[in-house]
């Protein structure tokens, strides 16, 4: 970098500008997670920057404007074409019009200078539009306290109208001021599975954001762990897409053909009503495709646990000889017997298990299997989207003294750091997860070995999986037996002892952190719990965004905002569809709870970006004394 400068005065005038940017207020980090395919209700909260625009227009026109205009304003930059048309449906009269534009340039170069003003100029230039960045300049930087400037300004605006640009000029502002309003996203996993979309939420964060990262949760493991080969990831995210009637994702989205697997579910399988889709979307499942749904899920129900059964058998450090399930059937009685235990099979969907050998696939099981592995392989977008979640994304991050993770750091009841053993290592704290990462970025990058591949399917079920964090998973058992004791599956002891203090402060300690907080997903916040914990240390902001879910969390989730002035916890209602949030102006977001407050403005020179700079600073100036 230092190498760049090469004259006394360009290092100076660099010198100058690094210090500039270190003295600027950090820039608004928001964290969401458990996003689930809702991409509508995810791109809400990317467009009201969660909630922070509607405050900054209240900062800014309190006074000025009412508060409905000031929601008017606010969903004009939520959703600009939208509301454009409708407004100008609205408005009959060319005077009243062109004085509506008039207005609504004037309000929108407000809050764009409003919310440019913590950053560089060479920064905001980056957010603007490349046809608009001369004239949104010009505008952005007038004094309008000279007259002559103030008539310039006005000239400009009376320009883009009469070179009808108008329309353009708006929507391009309101993006540029979405991307000001928040700095940078933090994804804390889980954007795969359920909800119909999450391909266009990658394709959004890739198109729109140039700044954020993710978090790997155990829903993203599956889509991954797929192309890294494992078909225990396929099976498992082929099964849940057809659960929540939305195998289109993988048709319609990746290209992927399901023919073969369709044409072998309806020969082998029946509707039945464990298996019927549950619709995420509201709309009505036809009978017809429902039927396809249920079939294709047990097909890969039963496919997925005759290979869970051969990969326990081959991996006894996984310690999952427990969910040996297929070997504890009585075929004939159509029981089960699990710890000493006998209970009835509800709707048993058996019929191509060999009695003897229950966990060998048949011949048409292998070669579907085998041909929508080739399917996965194949697919040009579904790699493109892996590889933004491989270059972008990791096991946990450290950011600004914080610690993001999607479930858990699994300890024993006393709190102490849980091994797993491979190979004769042990692997604990961040040693598991740095392991984790190394094994999927080699497995996605490179070449997959089989245990890679087994060691990934784990990080979906194991028992050890940060991702996870439970004891087993039940699926076998939520399809078969109607004993609701069974279903249970344990939380690590992670999820009780995260309340307290002692306990976030030794885990950031294992992290080498000191004063951040642990940012969480994964779980639900129930209704009367609090997604705060360890005296403010803990934070878990599953987004609720999971239609399906809304029964548990009730409210919709939480996000969280880390700007200048500290932390805030944002909490959302559902969301119901957008066009009723347009409509109705419903901003989803309601409360928002100060968690810390800084006690001055925190700086760029405060934040991991600005330790950078100063490393680049202190270089530039060993260089200038070099020179002189
Ligand atoms: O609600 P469904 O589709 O039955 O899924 C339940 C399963 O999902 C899991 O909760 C994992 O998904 P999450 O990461 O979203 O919690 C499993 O523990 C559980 O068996
Ligand atoms: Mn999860």
């Amino acid at each position: 970098m230092a190498n760049n400068f090469t004259t006394e005065n360009e290092l100076k005038t660099e010198l100058i500008n690094l210090s500039a940017i270190l003295g600027l207020p950090k820039g608004t980090e928001v964290f969401v997670s458990d996003i689930h395919g809702e991409y509508d209700e995810f791109a809400h909260i990317m467009r009201n920057g969660s909630g922070n625009t509607k405050q900054k227009i209240a900062e800014l026109f309190t006074g000025r404007l009412s508060s409905v205009s000031q929601k008017k304003l606010a969903f004009l930059i939520y959703y600009p074409s939208e509301i454009l048309k409708r407004t100008k449906a609205s408005i009959d009269d060319k005077d009243d019009l062109t004085q509506w534009y008039m207005d609504t340039f004037n309000n929108l170069i407000e809050m764009l200078r409003y919310t440019a003003n913590k950053y560089t100029r060479s920064k905001v230039r980056k957010t603007l539009d490349p046809e608009f960045v001369y004239v949104t300049e010009e505008l952005l930087y007038a004094d309008n306290n000279m007259e002559t400037k103030q008539l310039s300004y006005q000239n400009i605006l009376d320009g883009i109208i009469d070179l009808q640009m108008a329309d353009e000029f708006i929507i391009a502002t309101c993006h540029s001021i979405q991307r000001l309003v928040v700095d940078h996203v933090h994804v804390i996993g889980d954007i795969y599975d359920r909800g119909p979309h999450p391909d266009f939420v990658i394709e959004h964060l890739a198109r729109h954001w140039q700044s954020f990262d993710f978090q790997w949760g155990n829903h993203d493991i599956l889509w991954m762990g797929s192309l890294a080969g494992s078909k225990l990831c396929m099976l498992n995210l082929l099964r849940i897409c057809a659960r929540y009637d939305n195998l289109t994702i993988l048709q319609t989205a990746y290209g992927i053909d399901l023919q073969k697997m369709v044409d072998f579910s309806l020969k082998n399988y029946q509707a039945q009503t464990v298996f019927l889709p549950k619709s995420d979307t509201g709309k009505k499942i036809s009978k017809s495709q429902a039927t396809i749904d249920g079939c294709v899920q047990q097909a890969a129900a039963i496919m997925q646990f005759k290979l869970e059964g051969q990969t326990i058998k081959k991996h006894p450090e996984f310690q999952m000889e427990s969910r040996l399930l297929l070997e504890k059937i009585d075929f004939d009685r159509q029981t089960i017997t699990i710890d000493g235990q006998t209970y009835p099979i509800q709707e048993g969907c058996f019929q191509l298990i060999d009695r003897e050998d229950p966990y060998q696939l048949t011949e048409d099981e292998t070669a579907i299997i085998d041909y929508l592995m080739e399917q996965f392989a194949n697919s040009e977008k579904l790699h493109r989207h892996i590889n933004y979640l491989i270059d972008n994304g990791s096991m946990y991050l450290k950011y600004n003294d914080n610690l993001l993770l999607h479930g858990c750091v699994p300890v024993d009841k006393n709190g102490e750091l849980l091994s797993l053993e491979i190979d004769g290592h042990k692997y604990f704290g961040h040693t598991l997860f740095d392991y984790f990462d190394e094994i999927i970025r080699e497995a996605l990058k490179n070449k997959a070995t089989s245990q890679d591949v087994d060691m990934i399917w784990y990080l979906w079920t194991g028992k050890l999986s940060p991702l996870f964090g439970k004891d087993r998973m039940t699926t076998f058992e939520r399809y078969f037996i109607a004993d609701k004791k069974t279903h249970v599956e344990v939380l690590n002891p992670y999820y009780s002892l995260r309340q307290e203090e002692w306990f976030a402060d030794k885990l950031l300690q294992n992290f080498g952190l000191e004063n951040g907080h642990i940012i969480n997903g994964h779980t639900p916040v129930r209704v009367g719990e609090s997604p705060i914990m360890a005296n403010g240390k803990i934070f878990v902001i599953d987004g609720g965004m999971s239609k399906p879910y809304h029964k548990t969390t009730g409210i919709g989730g939480y996000t969280l905002l880390s700007n200048s002035y500290g932390l805030q916890l944002v909490t959302h209602e559902p969301f119901t569809t957008r066009d009723k949030a347009i409509k109705e102006m419903t901003d989803v977001v309601s409360t928002k709870r100060v968690i810390e407050q800084a006690v001055s403005r925190k700086r760029v020179a405060q934040t991991d970006v600005g330790k950078r700079l100063k490393q680049q600073r202190e270089e530039l100036l060993k260089q200038l004394a070099r020179i002189k």
